[in-house]
């Protein structure tokens, strides 16, 4: 599944498989804007750190596309654009760093001297990222097959798959890397409310790969670890703050703390583009709020009393001392966090 973010040369647009609507609904999302795309990121249609980032690189096109050449200050334009862009959502570090990376380019590139240039410019380099992605995502996979056993079976939550980055996925390259290289591997994949990404995406990317994948409700997570069904637990990240504290989707502390308490380990899967060096712990993370609306009602079945209030929190912090590893593609990072991750991610960058 790498064709969920396609850029159309034909319509000059993003394509997005609107997310919200699966696994019952195929549906496409055009993106013909910039406000198109912040719509898309705020509202789901894509989502997933990854992915996110992806987005927003040829979010960063269609805003050079969209100033208009004549207009003097065009440079001001796409750079007031930009900003709004980097605002969509507030967690994953991803989309920063894309919006940051375009821009650093740009400044960087002394020869794009007027719109068209730099239009022409940003989109190669968006599909450079999204191709960086796919293969990081797959020498993840490669890294993190290895951790796996055969027969294992591997509990994760969210969706930290192909839908959440550009192809193959994090979290689930981690699996597919398993299954790729002949181990048979099976997963649970937590519900993960109120969104629902793990019954509704997980579970729709692994069924259409035939890799065995069975939902499980948030709740019994603890049960599952007690009756020894699960071997092992991969997630996905959207930022590691530089002392590997993990912001991850609402509930995936909560995994950690069962897993340590049942002695199962707890891997994180993801690219460098996910560590943050300007964070120094999860503390300084900041955690998205999301609609109400998302908790009281799923899809269009209201299930909570008019009036009452909700909390929706949409990611949560892991400590790192709750973590057994971090499988980037650049090879699994150990503790102590702060020390490898300052030689093996950012030293690198
Ligand atoms: C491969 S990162 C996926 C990461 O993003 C998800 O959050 P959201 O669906 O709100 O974008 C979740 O935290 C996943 O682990």
């Amino acid at each position: 599944m790498e064709d969920h973010i396609r850029f159309s040369e034909e319509q000059d647009a993003l394509i997005l498989l609107d997310q919200r609507y699966l696994p019952v609904r195929e549906e496409a999302f055009v993106c013909s804007g910039v406000k198109d795309i912040i719509y898309a990121l705020q509202t789901m249609v894509v989502r997933g750190a990854p992915a996110i980032g992806v987005t927003a690189a040829y979010g960063c096109y269609l805003a050079a596309r969209e100033v208009d050449p004549a207009d003097p200050h065009w440079s001001e334009g796409v750079m007031s654009r930009l900003d709004k862009l980097a605002q969509a959502r507030p967690t994953a570090v991803n989309l920063k760093w894309a919006v940051n990376r375009m821009r650093a380019a740009w400044q960087d590139n002394e020869a794009i001297t007027n719109l068209g240039e730099l239009a022409d410019f940003w989109l190669s380099l968006a599909r450079q990222i999204q191709a960086e992605d796919i293969a990081m995502c797959k020498a993840i996979g490669r890294f993190g097959g290895e951790l796996l056993e055969d027969g294992d079976t591997v509990m994760t939550h969210c969706n930290a798959g192909a839908l959440a980055t550009a192809g193959y996925g994090t979290a689930l390259g981690v699996i597919r890397g398993g299954v790729d290289m002949g181990k048979r591997i099976q997963v649970i994949a937590n519900e993960t409310r109120p969104f629902l990404q793990g019954a509704r995406l997980t579970a729709y990317e692994l069924h259409k790969d035939n890799i065995p994948v069975k939902v499980a409700c948030d709740n019994a997570c603890s049960l599952l670890m007690a009756r020894k069904l699960v071997h092992k637990v991969v997630v996905g990240a959207d930022r590691i703050a530089a002392n590997g504290d993990v912001a991850n989707k609402i509930g995936t502390s909560g995994v950690a703390i069962l897993a340590r308490h049942y002695g199962i380990p707890f891997y994180v899967a993801a690219p460098s583009s996910t560590f943050d060096p300007d964070t120094p712990d999860g503390n300084r993370i900041p955690i998205e709020d999301r609609p109400p609306r998302e908790v009281t009602h799923v899809g269009d079945v209201q299930i909570t009393p008019s009036g009452v209030e909700v909390f929706n929190v949409a990611f949560d912090i892991t400590p790192n001392e709750l973590i057994t590893g971090i499988v980037t593609e650049q090879g699994v990072v150990y503790p102590p966090y702060g020390e490898t991750i300052a030689s093996m991610i950012f030293h690198n960058r």
